[in-house]
């Protein structure tokens, strides 16, 4: 069965944010990413809210609560006090934690597996008691994968920028044959497989053939083929890609 695709709709925000208004909607846009059939939303709301804002965590919740038992909502992030609170508030599906540097300009790595496992672990545990499954950002190394589990997470999002550079130098099958070690490890603790950032059409195909990828979360790469060809057949698009 094909990994399901989460569609990350930052960009969206990016773009509405640039001129002050509503216009994108975020809202129209995840109406069409749903209705082209894409099983998931991402929202990566971040402290500057550079993006997505709280309002539209809150108003996306809203508009997948009827549809929540075939739409997963995934919200991604740090884990500082606001954006837990909207976790509880909200309940998604699944929250992701991500460590963030401060003045990146997006995710450059996964959670060293030296993090503590105490002050993390107590997060995790705090959301898996509201039913929020809870996904760790990391590394496709096997020191990592064993820390995630360590800490109580029930699933793992491997971070594939260094997958994508690896297939853009054409090393991507030894660059995949790494994470396919690092998922089998996951799989063998109990852990559910994600994947994202910087996946894309063109290394997308080879990277779903990962043993026991859950989730693929796509949102730069998705929205920025979405202005040549449309969002609803971008989503086609990815969805084809994913299932190869
Ligand atoms: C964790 C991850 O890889 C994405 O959520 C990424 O952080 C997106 O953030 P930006 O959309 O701000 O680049
Ligand atoms: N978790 C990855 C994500 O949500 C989207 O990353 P990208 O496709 O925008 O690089």
């Amino acid at each position: 069965m094909a990994a399901r695709l989460s569609v990350n709709v930052n960009k969206v925000a990016t773009l509405r944010n640039a001129r002050g208004g509503d216009v994108p909607s975020v809202i129209e846009a995840v109406r069409t990413i749903v209705a082209a059939g894409a099983p998931g939303i991402t929202v990566h709301p971040r402290a500057d809210e550079r993006h997505i804002r709280a309002a539209d965590a809150r108003a996306i919740a809203a508009e997948l609560a009827p549809l929540r038992d075939r739409v997963e909502f995934n919200i991604e992030g740090d884990p500082r006090p606001d954006l837990l609170a909207m976790v509880e508030e909200l309940r998604p599906h699944q929250c992701t934690l991500v460590p963030v540097r401060p003045g990146e300009i997006t995710s450059q790595a996964g959670w060293p597996p030296d993090t503590s496992r105490a002050e993390l672990g107590a997060v995790v545990a705090r959301l898996h008691k509201l039913g929020v499954r809870v996904s760790l950002f990391i590394e496709a190394d096997p020191a990592a994968v064993r820390w995630a589990a360590d800490v109580g997470a029930q699933r793992i999002e491997l971070y594939t920028e260094p997958y994508a550079r690896a297939f853009a130098a054409g090393a991507g099958a030894a660059s995949l044959a790494q994470f396919a070690a690092a998922a089998e490890l996951a799989h063998s603790l109990g852990l559910g497989v994600n994947a994202g950032h910087d996946l894309d059409l063109d290394n997308l195909p080879l990277f779903s053939r990962l043993p026991h990828l859950d989730e693929a979360s796509i949102g730069h790469a998705l929205i920025s083929h979405a202005l040549f060809v449309g969002l609803a057949r971008a989503v086609a698009d990815y969805l084809a890609a994913l299932a190869e």
